[in-house]
C-alpha cells in the first residue's frame, strides 16, 4: 500500500436492465432527472467532493443490464464499494442480485463495502417486494438497504452515497491501520530472550556441525 490518505473512491453499481442504474447516476451528478438514456450501456461518472482537508475523486461506473461473469468479476476487481440495485416493481429484478453478491464476496469478502438499494418505491400499486422481504436480504447479505425513488428526488440517492462513501473510507483507514501495525512489527527492536534465544540457537547449531 503506497497511498497514506483517502483521495478517491470507486463505486460500482450492478442491477438488472431497468432499474434506474442511470438514472441513480445521473441524479447524483447532476441532481436532475432525465426520462430516458441509452439503454444498456456501460459509462463512468466522475465528481469531485470536497472534503475538509481538499477532496475526493468519487469514480461511478454504471455497469450495463446482465453483464457476462468475466465482466462482473472485472467491475469487481475495479471498484471500492458496491450498489447492488433492483426495482421494488420488479421481483426478478432482486433474485438477479444473489449471483453478483456471491462474486463479490469472494473476490472482496465479506466485510466488502456495500448497500441494497431498492428503487421505484413512487410505484406503489405495482409494488411487488414488501420492507419485510427488503429486511431479510440485507441482513443474508450483511449490508445497509434503502428505499428511494430516483424519479421523485434526490435525498435517497444522496443517503446512499454517503452510505457506502463512508464504508470505503472505513475500510481505508481499517487497512491503513493494519499495513502501519506491520510495518511497526517488521522494523521493531528484538526483545532480549529474543536475542538470546538466537544467540544460544546458532551456538547449539555450531556445536552440532564441530561434532559431526
Ligand atoms: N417510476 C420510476 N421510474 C424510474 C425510476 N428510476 C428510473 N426509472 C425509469 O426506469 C427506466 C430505466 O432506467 P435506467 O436508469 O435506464 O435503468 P438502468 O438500470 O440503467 O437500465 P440498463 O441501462 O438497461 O441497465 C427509465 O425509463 C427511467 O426513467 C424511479 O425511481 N421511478
Amino acid at each position: 500500500m503506497s497511498q497514506k490518505r483517502f483521495t478517491g473512491a470507486r463505486i460500482v453499481l450492478f442491477g438488472a436492465g431497468g432499474v434506474g442504474k442511470t438514472a441513480f447516476a445521473v441524479r447524483y451528478i447532476t441532481k436532475r432527472y432525465i426520462g430516458d438514456y441509452d439503454r444498456d450501456k456501460e459509462m463512468i461518472y466522475t465528481r469531485r467532493l470536497p472534503t475538509p482537508r481538499d477532496e475526493i475523486l468519487l469514480e461511478i461506473l454504471d455497469t450495463g443490464a446482465s453483464p457476462p461473469i468475466d465482466v462482473v468479476e472485472k467491475h469487481v476487481k475495479w471498484g471500492d464499494g458496491f450498489v447492488l440495485m433492483f426495482s421494488l416493481a420488479d421481483r426478478s429484478t432482486l433474485a438477479c442480485l444473489n449471483e453478483v453478491k456471491g462474486i463479490i464476496e469472494k473476490a472482496k469478502g465479506r466485510d466488502c463495502p456495500l448497500t441494497l438499494v431498492g428503487n421505484k418505491s413512487d410505484l406503489i400499486s405495482a409494488r411487488e417486494i414488501e420492507e419485510d422481504e427488503l429486511g431479510q436480504t440485507a441482513q443474508k447479505f450483511d449490508c445497509p438497504k434503502f428505499e428511494i425513488s430516483v424519479a421523485e428526488g434526490s435525498q435517497g440517492v444522496l443517503e446512499v452515497m454517503d452510505e457506502i462513501i463512508c464504508q470505503i473510507k472505513r475500510d481505508f483507514v481499517k487497512n491503513l491501520s493494519s499495513y502501519n501495525q506491520n510495518q511497526v512489527t517488521d522494523n521493531k527492536p528484538r526483545s532480549k530472550l529474543y536475542s538470546m534465544k538466537k544467540a544460544l540457537k546458532k551456538r547449539i547449531n555450531k556445536s552440532h556441525s564441530d561434532t559431526f
